[in-house]
């Protein structure tokens, strides 16, 4: 929300960047300890506008209590829950208990902290770091409006055959070759939007965003990579963009959007010869030069069409 005054225009928030915390849940049955990793972010859209035109802090929520809550609220949650309910939980706390506050956007970034498996036996206590962040973020307004996204962060992926790219333009400046056989890498950065558009209408089953989250991540990896033996060819990396979105909102009814960052990493056929040994390292698809930068940046966002009924 926008105010003006004085030919001045100011539009605010304020918020804690990068609370860190960690939480386990014991279940004293099975012995067994459940553990996430959260790095918070709280933003408020909040009626403070005397603390901007004026010396007066009294509405101000400071950015210190909003840290302390993260640690209340984790505290207070006595069963596992996933990361986009906690960015929920938290998004209504501060839109109920302040007056003042209209709008909060929680985002989070959980790690990815996995049980491990000692001689093939899950851990009851015995967690490693793997390589993809989940991310949420909530927009709760004090009205019960909800905007929720959820998301993948660096989802590393490489196939070594199945891709090419020909037919592309060609100009005076083109120098790449076509080719139907190349390598084919990328860092996946997905964010999808649910529904959901109100904190009483989110589902209550346990968890169910947790689940929600590796399903997607499936539908994705099964997209990019193809069945086991034969694999699928890939004619860009923006067809196989668009199949990876699409097949996520054909499976997921209620996922109405879904952007997709996926840079393309280049490993450059490696050639090297000398005057006397023109074939030292000739390139039959074996050895390559893996380069991370510059990569191609292709990203593209893929959503439902609703009917305007
Ligand atoms: O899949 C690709 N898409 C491009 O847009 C592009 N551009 C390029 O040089 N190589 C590739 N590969």
């Amino acid at each position: 929300m926008a105010q003006e005054a004085d030919g001045i225009r100011l539009e605010q928030r304020h918020g804690k960047a990068r609370v860190r915390v960690g939480r386990v849940w014991r279940h004293d049955h099975d012995g067994s300890h459940h553990f996430v990793e959260w790095n918070v972010s709280i933003s408020l859209l909040s009626h403070c506008l005397s603390s901007y035109y004026r010396d007066d802090n009294s509405d101000i929520v400071a950015t210190d209590t909003m840290k302390n809550t993260v640690y209340v609220k984790a505290k207070e949650c006595g069963d596992r829950l996933s990361v986009e309910e906690f960015a929920i939980l938290i998004g209504k706390h501060f839109c109920s208990f302040y007056p003042q506050v209209f709008t909060a956007i929680v985002s989070i970034i959980e790690k990815p902290w996995e049980r491990v498996s000692i001689d093939g036996k899950p851990h009851l206590h015995g967690f490693k770091l793997g390589s993809e962040n989940h991310t949420a973020e909530a927009r709760v307004e004090k009205s019960g409006a909800l905007n929720l996204t959820s998301g993948i962060g660096g989802l590393a992926l490489l196939k070594t055959t199945q891709s090419g790219f020909e037919r592309f333009v060609r100009d005076k400046y083109t120098v790449l070759p076509e080719t139907g056989e190349r390598m084919l890498a990328t860092e996946v950065n997905a964010s999808w939007r649910y529904s959901y558009e109100s904190v009483a209408s989110i589902p209550t089953k346990g968890l169910y965003f947790t689940e929600k989250f590796m399903d997607v991540k499936k539908v994705l990896m099964d997209t990019f990579f193809g069945p086991p033996e034969t694999g699928v060819y890939s004619p860009s990396v923006q067809r196989t963009l668009y199949l990876m979105g699409s097949a996520v909102l054909k499976r997921f009814a209620d996922v109405s959007s879904i952007h997709l960052k996926m840079p393309n990493i280049h490993f450059l056929p490696v050639n090297l010869s000398t005057k006397e040994n023109p074939s030292m390292v000739k390139f039959k698809d074996d050895v390559y030069l893996p380069t991370d930068e510059p990569h191609g940046s292709i990203e593209a966002t893929v959503s439902r069409i609703t009917s305007k009924l």
